[in-house]
């Protein structure tokens, strides 16, 4: 049984992480190998605490989990049932964690990534007990989006899924089970799927980036939250969908390169929120606005999702 975590890496996803799993009753042991990442996520946890107040995320009867940050490895994933590894999209900054706690965790300890899209049966390469070792990705903001996809490698044991699905499940959270390790997984697949045109439609002038957001918001975005995919094919009827995807596939954008307006931004440090532009530009100001309206808004969709409204 899962009781205490390591988080390794306190990033954009670390912090709502450990807020989520602490709600969920267990104990957590959040590390980073910066010191910065490590006062910055002590400093945000109350937020996402916050808001999970308000999404009415309660702890167990078995009682409240906790959050203790620290600076050392050794000490995080000590007596640790399972290991978060959360740290930069980057295979050889992924090894060399794997590699770092490999002599530090017991045999039985369970090691997941939160990878958006490196297959399982990459990173197993790197880890003494592959059978061990799962994809746990989650979806940003963790706290808020309640989906994980849970991924097997080659070389995972069956029971290693079935304990990070029933951990999900038993936190109130949704597990999906990706059966084949594809890069990407399955929401990244679609969501880059998505991005690929949207990039593509506003690099070619086709539509301002507002308009684009306005028109993926309102007119997909919003109807697909309610009705997914497959569904959304029955309502429109596929005899609508085979006519048109007989002449608009193969006009889609269909680059396997990096969008040379993405290169061109990040080549200038343009990342977006995190450096204050990207798409768009952000003052400090906005980007404290935002990220609350934001909160607000995803928390009172998905109390009506759920049937709570
Ligand atoms: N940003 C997103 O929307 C999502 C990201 N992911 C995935 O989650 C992982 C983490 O992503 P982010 O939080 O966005 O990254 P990030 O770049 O915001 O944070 C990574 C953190 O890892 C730390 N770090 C780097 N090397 C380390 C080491 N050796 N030991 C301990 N800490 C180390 C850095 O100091 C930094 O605080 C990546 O694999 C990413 O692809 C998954 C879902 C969504
Ligand atoms: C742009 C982008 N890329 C990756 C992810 C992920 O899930 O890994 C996300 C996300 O929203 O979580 C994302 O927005």
């Amino acid at each position: 049984m899962i009781q205490r975590i390591a988080i390794i890496g306190l990033g954009t996803m670390g912090p709502g992480m450990a807020a989520r799993l602490a709600r969920g009753g267990l104990q957590v042991v959040a590390y980073d190998v910066a010191p910065a990442a490590i006062e910055r996520a002590r400093s945000i946890l109350g937020i996402a605490e916050g808001v999970l107040d308000s999404l009415g995320v309660t702890s167990p009867a078995s009682g409240a989990g906790t959050v203790r940050f620290t600076d050392d490895i050794a000490d995080a994933v000590s007596g640790a049932d399972l290991v978060i590894e959360n740290v930069p999209e980057n295979i050889s900054i992924k090894a060399d964690v794997y590699r770092a706690i490999d002599g530090l965790i017991g045999p039985e300890t369970l090691v997941a990534s939160d990878t958006s899209g490196i297959p399982i049966t990459k990173l197993q390469a790197h880890i003494s007990h592959p059978e061990r070792m799962v994809g746990m990705h989650w979806s940003n903001p963790p706290h808020i989006i309640p989906m994980i996809e849970v991924i097997a490698g080659e070389k995972t044991a069956p029971q290693t899924v079935a304990t990070i699905r029933d951990l999900i499940r038993s936190i109130g959270l949704l597990p999906v089970v990706v059966k084949k390790d594809v890069p990407g997984f399955v929401e990244n697949r679609v969501l880059y799927a998505l991005l690929r045109e949207a990039v593509d439609l506003v690099e070619r002038g086709v539509i301002d980036p507002e308009d684009l957001d306005t028109c993926v918001s309102w007119g997909i975005g919003y109807k697909i939250a309610v009705i997914g995919p497959m569904a959304l094919l029955d309502m429109a009827g596929l005899d609508i969908y085979k006519s048109v995807s007989s002449f608009l596939n193969a006009d889609l954008s269909n680059r396997d390169d990096v969008a040379p307006m993405v290169l061109q931004k990040t080549n200038a440090s343009k990342f977006g929120i995190k450096s204050g532009e990207g798409m768009f530009s952000y003052t400090p100001e906005q980007i404290k606005a935002l990220q609350g309206e934001r909160a607000r808004k995803l928390v009172a969709v998905r109390r009506i999702l759920e049937g709570r409204e």
